[in-house]
């Protein structure tokens, strides 16, 4: 694989990450990009089964590498107490905050929010009102640098959330692995990672701006996660529907994974 000296990483990121594009592309219905159909009925179904089993709850949450996005912490957000959002860019950061505070302008969410709450026969507006209340930080966040929240730090979570940010940030596998012993750290031990990622990709577009991915597989992320002494719960995995006709990444299959980090560890 090409490990590129081009790798797009964060001053790139913080230049060219057209937050609301990404979000009107991604995200403005359940189905998703329609040019990668499925994917994200996939994730919300995922995060939905997960977090109605109540197996999963305590004080806080926190979501590494939330883009502008909240659709992680949809289902999530009735088990917690305190939400804790994070991004490397500024703008994506922005577009959280105006969407809890509901400032003119801000991204809709209602589609997304309708549809898992008709998934977890939840109300779509007291989940909405949940959601603004109980995400209580967006914070700067840099998961190349040892302590990702500098100069903030968060008390250890009883889950993390991590969705396709790992294989954005990371030009190459030890970088990966660095990212993610970075993450497992803010979890308490036998806190929950729950964590989407995409695997055999190389790149992904907003618009015509293209980014870089790591290109992962399966025996990758769980030789990771071992080394990490985290025991996987579940590692769902969905396959690309029609890969050649994808112009905007070319994923050959979404992860979905719970894994608990050990008691032993810190
Ligand atoms: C493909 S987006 C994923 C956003 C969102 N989590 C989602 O599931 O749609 C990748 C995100 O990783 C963030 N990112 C890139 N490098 C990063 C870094 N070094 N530390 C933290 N976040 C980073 C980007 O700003 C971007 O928001």
């Amino acid at each position: 694989m090409a490990e590129s000296a081009q790798f797009t990483e964060g001053d790139y990121y913080q230049a060219c990450f057209d937050s609301k594009a990404y979000m009107k592309n991604f995200y403005s219905r359940p189905e998703g990009h329609s040019e990668e159909e499925g994917y994200l009925t996939f994730v919300l179904g995922c995060l939905s089964r997960t977090f109605s089993t109540g197996q999963y709850k305590g004080q806080r949450l926190i979501d590494v590498g939330s883009g502008p996005t909240i659709h992680t912490v949809i289902s999530a957000c009735e088990h917690f107490d305190e939400l804790v959002l994070s991004d490397f860019v500024d703008r994506n950061r922005e577009e959280i905050k105006k969407w809890i505070k509901n400032e003119e302008g801000c991204f809709d969410w209602k589609p997304l929010i309708d549809y898992v709450c008709e998934m977890d026969g939840r109300s779509s507006s007291d989940v909405e009102a949940k959601l603004r209340q109980r995400v209580k930080q967006v914070l700067k966040c840099d998961v190349l640098s040892e302590n990702p929240f500098h100069p903030e730090s968060v008390e250890p979570a009883d889950c993390v959330i991590t969705s396709l940010c790992l294989e954005a940030a990371s030009k190459d596998l030890q970088t990966y692995r660095n990212a993610l012993r970075r993450v497992a750290k803010l979890l308490r031990p036998g806190g929950a990672l729950v964590m989407l990622g995409v695997l055999g990709e190389t790149f992904y577009c907003i618009d015509k701006i293209r980014f870089s991915c790591l290109q992962l597989s399966k025996a990758d992320v769980e030789d990771v996660l071992r080394n990490l002494d985290f025991t996987v719960q579940e590692f769902k995995i969905f396959p690309a529907q029609d890969q050649d006709n994808n112009r905007v990444s070319d994923f050959e299959a979404i992860f979905y994974l719970v894994a608990l980090k050990s008691t032993k560890t810190s």
